[in-house]
């Protein structure tokens, strides 16, 4: 598969690696309408893109995201007068729950996806890294909730996922009622990144060396526990173990068991696993 974006550089970095890079570097990575089509667009395909088996997501130049660009953002507020209330309610309906669904296929994409957030992450960076399954930072990261401070609830996402990666809700509810700025030192102690490295380069490099070890691993185990585990957050104990009882009912009988157990128990280098 070739993958070729105006507004993202897609790489394939070996090893089942791909990288998505963010490509508006002028603007920061503000994301319009086209990065936001084209971000549900490339998740979509790596889904089922069998080389892939492991995501980076990063940005390009000096940010992984300055959130929504406000320019399009404030332009694409006015509305066509000849609508009436309701016909403009459910316009505004539709255009948010594609934006939503955007950012909702990283989280869907089997192959798990790792944050490499730098420089600033606001507003709409914050959805994107909510919706993936690692985030590591470096240590100068500007982070900020900042939709209160542009007039709005944020509906992208960040309300929804940020409550169930940190537990400390108090925390969290000041940071997006105040829009208040904050560091990785912080992002780091609240649980909302699981590393801070000294440079971006540093942040690339600890993702890689993540991405690989996930890579080298089962498929077949590695997407079941990507998709067990967003099945286990949003549901109880009880009905999530039946959904992994049922989900490994086909699972379990992949032969990437057999040789797993073999490569544990002589010691031997990890299979080379099957693509999936
Ligand atoms: C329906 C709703 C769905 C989703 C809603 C999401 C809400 C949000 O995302 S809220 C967050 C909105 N973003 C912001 O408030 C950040 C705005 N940017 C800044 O405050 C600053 O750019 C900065 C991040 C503090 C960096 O400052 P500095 O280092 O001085 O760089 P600048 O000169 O300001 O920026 C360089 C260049 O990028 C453009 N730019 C940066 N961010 C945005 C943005 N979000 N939208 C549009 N453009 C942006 C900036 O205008 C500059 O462009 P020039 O052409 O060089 O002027």
């Amino acid at each position: 598969m070739t993958y070729s974006y105006n507004c993202l550089i897609v790489s394939d970095i070996g090893d089942g690696v791909f990288h998505v890079q963010l490509n508006r570097p002028k603007k920061m990575n503000a994301l319009d309408q086209e990065i936001w089509d084209e971000i549900g667009d490339v998740f979509t395909r790596l889904d089922t893109d069998e080389n892939c088996r492991v995501v980076i997501i990063s940005g390009n130049g000096r940010a992984f995201s300055t959130g929504i660009d406000l320019q399009s953002f404030s332009s694409g507020l006015v509305m066509d007068d000849d609508m009436d209330v309701a016909r403009r309610s459910r316009k505004i309906l539709r255009d948010l729950e594609k934006m939503q669904y955007s950012f909702t296929l990283i989280e869907k994409c089997c192959k798990p996806v790792i944050a490499a957030i730098h420089g600033h992450c606001i507003g709409g960076g914050i959805d994107i890294t909510s919706a993936c399954d690692i985030r590591y930072c470096s240590k100068e990261t500007d982070f900020s909730v900042k939709e209160v401070a542009v007039g709005l609830a944020a509906d992208v996402g960040s309300l929804n996922r940020l409550p169930k990666i940190i537990g400390n809700h108090g925390w969290l509810r000041e940071v997006a009622m105040t829009a208040r700025h904050f560091g990785a030192k912080e992002a780091l102690e609240q649980g909302f990144v699981s590393r801070v490295c000294d440079s971006y380069d540093a942040v690339m490099a600890v993702a890689k060396e993540t991405a690989k070890v996930i890579a080298t691993s089962s498929p077949v185990a590695v997407q079941g526990t990507k998709i067990v585990l967003n099945y286990a957050r949003d549901h109880p104990v009880e009905e999530s173990l039946r959904y992994v009882a049922l989900w490994n009912m086909s699972q379990l009988q992949t032969d990437d068991i057999a040789e797993s157990a073999v490569a544990v128990m002589t010691r031997g280098p990890k299979p080379n696993y099957s693509k999936l």
